[in-house]
């Protein structure tokens, strides 16, 4: 596992410059066996007993904030940058008196959630109260689901480049130990300058999932990957927003080392982590830094740690060591909750438009991002990583489709157009894909003009360019008004031809000679007296017979 995540980070760094999915950090932890702390002297020792190197394990805790209009047990709407303390009813204060009422829809997206992570959907779960002492949390205490969640035991499928070659893709698996529904606490804003602490109550009582995965992946690619994947399945479902940065995807990363085979190490758990990117950079950090202390002969100590960004090094918050006591006790003012399997059981007693129906919600569920891949791989012959550069970027799934419904040329070829051009400047710009100032039947018209013959793939470039920039203008009229047709005068050809071939005596020679990829010289001398316009198999022909 260890020797494909260093394979991955590699490829994943080639991969950046056309297709921008996956963390910049690499996967290059020191894997230090206590042999390589003993001297040269002892080779024998050595050669006896190599014990196994350490090795990363990650579990990550995820918190995705539910997309709902209202919060979870209260009507208050759900809205970002709204005034501080806009969006606070009686009950999200925690005023004496007032009772939580659960949000369906928030139930739904759990359920939804917990359906396309494989995972199975508990007929009743448990409301339980877990107790801080923090200012923004008014009730001293959570709702959460501390002894039965919502959703147990599901899978989550992501991939990375890997393999002896490093440039296979390769399937992982992570489990999902459980999600559970819980409210999200108030803001504290610290005023530096007075020495004070305000509270904004906005966020406190939105709806969360806190997805628990279990230990199974070893590194900071492997951790972005599955966090990335996880993102577009929200995204998919319309669940969460998934935004990192604007804390809509709030990720903890726990991090320990051991041998294989031995007891895992002690965890520490990383918090602050606002990007993918970032949360492969701190996990790495994090088990080299655990590695390295216990090549010192130290050990892990159990705490919270946060990333800063800005070193790219994680540090101390507090320490866990004393185990917190949250007081876990049962929500008394709320009842289990009960999701039901199909209208059949819906006993007579439930109104129908309140129950949460799993099998109505299985049937309404949207492509997910794999099936999506697997799909476009199979309908159009494109390469896998194609697959998950379009499917990565929202909208242009349904651009390349687009674009193919109105072109004959080939899917394969028109990928490389959406994949680079049209991606490459939309990134250079910070623009989103519905933002393009080339819509997919005007690139579709580029194409087909170069697909008929009509212009070159380098005038094709120089077009699409023009396009870009002059919004507005179709490929014809560009074509036309800047005369970029081909040429396919073979008179004006052979006398170009007849130019080039002369000055290049020693070129001609080693043609003859039989270094045959001289011809693609002389082509490219001759697309630059014609400005990329020459046609480029009467060239060839052309060049071939001169310089037979
Ligand atoms: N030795 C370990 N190394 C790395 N990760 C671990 C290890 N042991 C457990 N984990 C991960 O730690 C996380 C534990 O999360 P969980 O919510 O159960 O408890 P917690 O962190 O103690 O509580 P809280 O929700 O208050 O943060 C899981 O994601 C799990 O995979
Ligand atoms: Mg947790
Ligand atoms: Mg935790």
């Amino acid at each position: 596992m260890a020797a494909s995540c260093v394979a991955a980070s590699e490829l994943l760094h080639n991969m950046r410059q056309t297709s921008i999915f996956y963390p910049k950090a690499s996967c290059l932890i020191r894997r230090i066996s206590t042999t390589s702390i003993q001297s040269d002297s002892q080779p024998q020792l050595k050669a006896k007993s190599v014990p196994q190197q350490l090795v990363g394990v990650v579990g990550l805790e995820i918190h995705a904030q539910i997309n709902s209009s209202t919060k979870l047990f209260s009507g208050s709407p759900v809205r970002f940058s709204a005034p501080p303390n806009s969006l606070v009813s009686f009950f999200d204060a925690s005023l004496p008196g007032t009772l939580p009422v659960l949000n369906k829809r928030c139930v739904e997206a759990a359920v939804m959630t917990g359906l396309s992570l494989n995972c199975t959907i508990n007929r009743k779960s448990l409301f339980d109260r877990k107790h801080y002492f923090y200012a923004d949390l008014p009730a001293g205490y959570q709702i959460t689901q501390h002894r039965r969640p919502i959703a147990v035991d599901g899978t989550l499928t992501y991939s990375l480049f890997g393999g002896k070659k490093k440039n296979q893709m390769i399937r992982k698996k992570v489990h999902i130990k459980q999600i559970q529904l819980e409210q999200d606490s108030g803001k504290s804003l610290h005023d530096d300058a007075r020495s004070q602490t305000l509270i904004d109550l906005n966020r406190a009582g939105v709806g969360l999932m806190e997805l628990v995965m279990e230990p199974d992946m070893s590194c900071g690619e492997e951790a972005a990957a599955a966090v990335r994947e996880l993102q577009l399945i929200l995204q998919a479902l319309g669940t969460c927003q998934g935004n990192m940065s604007e804390g809509q995807l709030r990720v903890d990363a726990n991090v320990s080392v051991h041998r294989p085979g031995e007891p895992l190490g002690i965890r520490t758990e990383v918090k602050n982590i606002n990007s993918v990117r970032y949360l492969a950079r701190a996990i790495n950090y994090e088990i080299q830094r655990q590695i390295d202390v216990l090549q010192r002969g130290g050990t892990v100590q159990s705490e919270t740690r946060a990333y800063d960004s800005k070193s790219g090094e994680t540090i101390p918050m507090r320490d866990k060591e004393g185990l917190q006591d949250y007081r876990f006790m049962p929500e008394p003012n709320l009842p289990p909750l009960i999701v039901y399997e199909d209208n059949a059981s819906l006993t007579t007693c439930i109104d129908a438009c309140q129950a949460v129906v799993v099998q109505k919600i299985k049937e309404g569920l949207p492509e997910l991002p794999s099936v999506k891949r697997d799909r476009l791989v199979q309908t159009h012959g494109i390469l896998p990583e194609h697959s998950f550069t379009l499917v990565n970027e929202e909208g242009l799934v349904e651009f390349f489709e687009a674009v193919l419904k109105e072109t004959k040329k080939e899917p394969r070829k028109v990928i490389g157009w959406v994949t680079n051009e049209l991606l490459g400047h939309l990134k250079q710009q910070d623009l989103s894909v519905s933002q393009s100032p080339i819509s997919p039947s005007a690139l579709a018209e580029l194409l087909e003009l170069h697909e008929m013959g009509h212009i070159s793939s380098s005038v094709a470039k120089q077009v699409f360019q023009e396009m870009w920039r002059s919004s507005g203008k179709t490929a014809l009229q560009i074509t036309q008004e800047q005369d970029l047709g081909l040429v396919s005068d073979t008179a004006q050809l052979h006398s170009i031809c007849q130019q080039v071939v002369d000055s290049h005596p020693d070129e001609v020679q080693a043609i003859r000679n039989g270094n045959k990829k001289v011809l693609n010289k002389l082509m490219g001398l001759v697309q630059k007296e014609t400005k990329g316009r020459a046609d480029p198999v009467l060239v060839r022909g052309i060049l071939q017979k001169k310089t037979s």
